[in-house]
């Protein structure tokens, strides 16, 4: 069988000192499509020796229709092997269509995680839970202003609606589910009272970079699973007299300065 994704990021991040997760968000370029691959691969290729992880986010891959979905499908067996992907879907529906989301990314395009929204409930997770050595990571603090909106309110005796999700994450694990099951918390809006009520899982943190999220509030956190911290447009688009992997290097070092390493 193949590395587990949660040994596969372990290793890569022992291998590389570093907790940071590229994030692969291609603009689509709708007059020279064929640009976009030839980015993705000089992204990919300049910055995985600072890569903990990459993360495409389906979305930009589906916004070029099915050539987009191509270009997804013909990166991902080129991608280095030991740098684990995470496909950012941010999928929930009921369990009979999650199986089938479930075999779209982990049989037919063969990603290591993705990501999940776990509003539906935890039926809608089980289908995901079912594969050995992969992983997810469900929606729980998002990074963006309406987190308040439903995430961060409070329920009646006190506790918070992601608190909610943090129970899911316990509940796998008390199953011993055959996936690895973490968080993502954004940057923008984790602090330490966040961190201090969700379980001891590994997180995914995006914020950082374009939208602006500061690694002091991950200080003093107390979690010993591993989290990644992404970066999407800071390394894509953002400096772009400055080169990817120079790019991609200096948020390493930001971060494991941050995180204590
Ligand atoms: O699940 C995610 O990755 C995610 C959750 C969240 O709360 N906020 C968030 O920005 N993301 C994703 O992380 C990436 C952030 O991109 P940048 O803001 O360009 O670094 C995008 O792909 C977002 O869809």
């Amino acid at each position: 069988m193949s590395i587990s994704f949660t040994d596969k990021l372990a290793a890569r991040i022992e291998k590389t000192g570093s907790a940071l997760c590229v994030g692969l968000d291609p603009r689509p370029v709708m007059d020279d499509l064929q640009a976009v691959p030839v980015l993705l691969r000089k992204v990919v290729e300049e910055t995985a020796p600072y890569a903990a992880a990459f993360k495409p986010n389906i979305a930009y891959f589906e916004a070029m229709g099915l050539r987009g979905l191509e270009m997804l499908e013909e990166l991902l067996p080129d991608m280095p092997d030991d740098v684990p992907v995470v496909l950012d879907v941010k999928r929930g529906d009921i369990g009979e269509t999650q199986k089938y989301y479930a075999q779209a990314y982990f049989e037919r395009l063969g990603v290591d995680a993705v990501t999940l929204s776990p509003f539906m409930g935890y039926d809608t997770l089980e289908p995901f839970l079912e594969y050995e050595g992969k992983g997810v990571y469900l929606l729980t603090v998002t990074s963006n202003p309406g987190s308040s909106d439903i995430e961060r309110r409070e329920l009646s005796d006190g506790r918070k609606v992601y608190e909610l999700v943090g129970d899911m994450v316990r509940r796998s694990m008390q199953e011993h589910r055959k996936t690895s099951v973490g968080m993502v918390v954004g940057l923008t809006n984790a602090d330490s009272d966040i961190l201090a009520r969700i379980p001891d899982a590994p997180l995914l943190i995006p914020g950082l970079g374009a939208q602006g999220g500061d690694l002091s509030s991950l200080s003093g956190s107390g979690h010993a699973a591993p989290p990644l911290i992404n970066v999407s447009r800071g390394i894509m688009y953002q400096n772009p007299e400055l080169g990817f992997a120079e790019k991609a290097q200096t948020f390493a070092a930001r971060i494991r300065e941050a995180l204590g390493y």
